[in-house]
C-alpha cells in the first residue's frame, strides 16, 4: 500500500483527461514508470512518443524533461527535501522532479516551468497535491543550480565525493569508482558533467556494406576518430536507408575502436580465418567485426595502399587486398582524409606481416548466452555465423580462434549518459559476482586463441574491479599471456591513459567510457 504524504489526502480516483501539454505528460509518466514499476526511459520514451503521435520540438522537450530529470534524481530529490514541510507522495515528487528540472537545469522560463507543473499535477493528480507542488515549487525556483548545492551538498573539502554526487546527481559509491580510475581527481567534476550530457548518436558505416560518404548523404558529419563513424545531430537513425537495411547502424565511436584494434594487432604464424565474438548480443561490435572480416578494415588499407604509392614501403598490400578489398568494392571508401588518420595509422611492428590493415576474407562466430540476444545478433551480421553458448563452458575446441573478442558482462558505468535512470539501479554489491563471471570468461577467451592470437578484454565500465583488476588477476595465473599495450593500436586517439591498457573517457572522447585489454597468447 503507498504510504499518504503530502497532497495524497482523501484523493479519489479519477479519469485520464486528455493531455493539454503532451511533452510534460510522456514525460511524466516516462519518470513515473521507471520510479514505480522499474521500467527503462530509453524503451518506453520512444514508444509513448510513437503510440501518442507526439514529434518534433513536443517530442525533443519530452526527452529532455524525462532524461534529464532522470539522471539529476539525487540532486532534485536533495532540494525538494529541503524545501517540502512532510514527504511527497512518490506521483507528486515525481512531478515535483520535472519542475525541478526545468527551474535548475532548463531555460525554461521560471513562471512557466512552476505553471505548466502545476497543471500537470492538478490535471494528473488533484487540487490538493496542485497547491503544494506550487509552494514547493516556488521555494527551488527562487535559488540557481548553482545556489542550491552549497545548501543541500555536503562540504566539499570535508567531503568532496560527498559534495561531488549531490553536485552532479551521481551515486557516491559511482563517484568513488570514476575517481578511482580516473587516478586523480582533476577531472572528476568534468566526467560527471559529461554524463549528465545528452550524448551525439553516432554511426557506424559498416565496411564493404555502407561508407560513411553515404551516412553523409543522409545528413550525418564524419567522426572524430573512426574512419567508419559518423555523427547524426538530428533525425531518427532508424529512417536512414542504410541503418534499416543493416548495412550501418548506432554505435558508439569507442565500441568501434576497440573492435577495430583487435583486428590491427599481428597475429603471425598460422593464417588468420576464424574470429570468435564470445559475448556478441545484441551484435555492435559482432556488426563491424563480420564486415571487417568478410571485406577488410577498407579504410586502413586504402591508407596504407596510398602510402604505398606515394613510396612509403613494401607494395604487396596490392596484391593482398585485391580481389576482396579492392577498389570496386561497394562502399569502398578509396582515400582517406580524416581528421585523426592523417593517411593511415601507424601501427607497431614492422616487416611482412605487422602493422598492416586486415585485408579480409575471415569468418566470424558470434556467440551469446541469452537465445533472444544471439538472435539480435543474427539479425545485425550478414556472414558470420551465430549460435547461443554459454562462453564459460566453451562449444568450440581450444586454440581454435585467431582473435577473440571478449566484451565482458559488466555493470555498464561507462554508458550512463544513454541509460538515464541506470546508475541509479546499479548496486556495488552485484561487482563481485561480476567479477567471477569476468574472470571465468576471460580463461575461457585466453583459451579459445591459438598461441600467437590476441584476445581483446572489453568492458563499457571504467571500474577497477571490472577492468585492470580481472585482467592482472587472469594475466598473473598463466604463463602463457602477453599483454600488449592496446594504446599502440589506438594511434589516432590521444588521452588513453597510462596503458598498457586503453581507457576512454567521455569528457576527454566524447564516447563511452570503454576499456580495453589486448592479449596475445604467447607462441
Ligand atoms: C556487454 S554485452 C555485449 C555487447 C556486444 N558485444 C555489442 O557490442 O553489442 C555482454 C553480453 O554478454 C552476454 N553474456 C553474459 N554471460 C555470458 C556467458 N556466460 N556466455 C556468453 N555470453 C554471455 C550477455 O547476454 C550480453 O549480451
Amino acid at each position: 500500500m503507498k504510504t499518504q504524504g503530502a497532497g495524497g489526502r482523501g484523493r479519489a480516483q479519477r479519469p485520464r483527461r486528455p493531455a493539454r501539454d503532451p511533452a510534460r505528460n510522456a514525460a511524466f509518466d516516462v519518470v513515473r514508470a521507471v520510479d514505480e514499476r522499474d521500467a527503462y526511459a530509453n524503451l518506453l520514451l520512444p514508444r509513448l512518443l510513437r503510440e501518442r503521435g507526439i514529434s518534433g520540438r513536443d517530442a525533443a522537450l519530452a526527452t529532455e524533461l524525462a532524461y534529464g530529470t532522470l539522471r539529476g534524481l539525487g540532486t532534485y530529490d536533495a532540494i525538494i527535501e529541503t524545501c517540502s514541510d512532510r514527504a511527497p507522495d512518490p506521483d507528486v515528487r515525481d512531478a515535483l522532479r520535472l519542475g525541478a528540472h526545468q527551474l535548475l537545469r532548463m531555460r525554461v522560463p521560471p513562471h512557466a516551468a512552476v505553471g505548466t507543473t502545476v497543471d500537470l499535477v492538478r490535471l494528473r493528480i488533484g487540487q490538493g497535491a496542485a497547491k503544494f507542488a506550487n509552494a514547493v515549487l516556488r521555494k527551488i525556483g527562487s535559488r540557481t543550480l548553482e545556489e542550491w548545492v552549497p545548501i543541500v551538498a555536503p562540504d566539499q573539502a570535508d567531503d568532496p565525493v560527498g559534495h561531488l554526487a549531490v553536485a552532479y546527481g551521481h551515486p557516491r559509491w559511482i563517484v568513488s569508482a570514476f575517481r578511482d580510475a580516473l587516478g586523480s581527481g582533476g577531472e572528476l567534476a568534468d566526467l560527471l558533467d559529461a554524463d549528465n550530457a545528452r550524448p551525439l548518436v553516432t554511426l557506424v558505416a559498416r565496411p564493404g556494406r555502407s561508407s560513411v560518404e553515404e551516412l553523409e548523404d543522409s545528413g550525418a558529419m564524419p567522426g572524430r576518430y573512426s574512419p567508419y563513424a559518423a555523427y547524426l545531430r538530428e533525425g531518427d537513425p532508424g529512417q536512414i536507408e542504410a541503418i534499416a537495411e543493416t548495412r550501418a547502424a548506432v554505435q558508439d565511436e569507442a565500441s568501434q575502436l576497440v573492435a577495430l584494434a583487435l583486428t590491427r594487432v599481428p597475429v603471425g604464424g598460422d593464417g588468420d580465418e576464424l574470429w570468435l565474438d564470445m559475448c556478441a548480443g545484441p551484435g555492435g561490435k559482432a556488426g563491424l567485426l563480420d564486415a571487417i572480416a568478410t571485406y577488410g578494415d577498407l579504410a586502413g588499407l586504402s591508407a596504407e595502399f596510398d602510402r604505398r604509392a606515394r613510396g612509403g614501403g613494401p607494395a604487396e598490400v596490392e596484391g593482398r587486398a585485391g580481389g576482396r578489398a579492392g577498389a570496386d568494392l561497394p562502399g569502398h571508401q578509396g582515400g582517406v582524409d580524416h581528421p585523426g588518420h592523417d593517411g593511415g595509422v601507424d601501427l607497431p611492428g614492422s616487416g611482412a606481416d605487422s602493422g598492416r590493415a586486415f585485408p579480409g576474407g575471415a569468418r566470424v562466430l558470434a556467440a551469446d548466452v541469452q537465445f533472444h540476444r544471439a538472435r539480435l545478433v543474427w539479425e545485425t551480421t550478414r556472414d558470420a555465423v551465430v549460435v547461443t553458448a554459454d562462453g564459460t563452458e566453451p562449444a568450440w575446441r581450444p586454440g581454435a580462434f585467431d582473435r577473440v573478442m571478449l566484451d565482458a558482462p559488466c555493470t555498464g558505468l561507462g554508458a550512463l549518459r544513454r541509460r538515464p535512470e541506470a546508475r541509479w539501479r546499479r548496486d556495488p554489491a552485484g561487482i563481485a559476482d561480476l567479477g567471477k563471471l569476468q574472470r571465468r570468461l576471460l580463461g575461457t577467451a585466453l583459451d579459445a586463441v591459438r598461441p600467437g592470437g590476441v584476445v581483446a578484454y572489453v568492458t563499457c565500465s571504467p571500474h577497477l574491479a571490472e577492468t585492470r583488476v580481472v585482467v592482472g588477476d587472469v594475466v598473473a595465473r598463466r604463463d602463457d599471456v602477453e599483454q600488449l599495450d592496446a594504446r599502440d593500436y589506438l594511434p589516432e586517439v590521444d588521452g588513453l591513459g597510462d596503458g598498457p591498457y586503453a581507457q576512454f573517457w567521455p569528457h576527454r572522447h566524447g564516447t563511452d567510457a570503454m576499456f580495453l585489454a589486448l592479449l596475445r597468447k604467447r607462441p
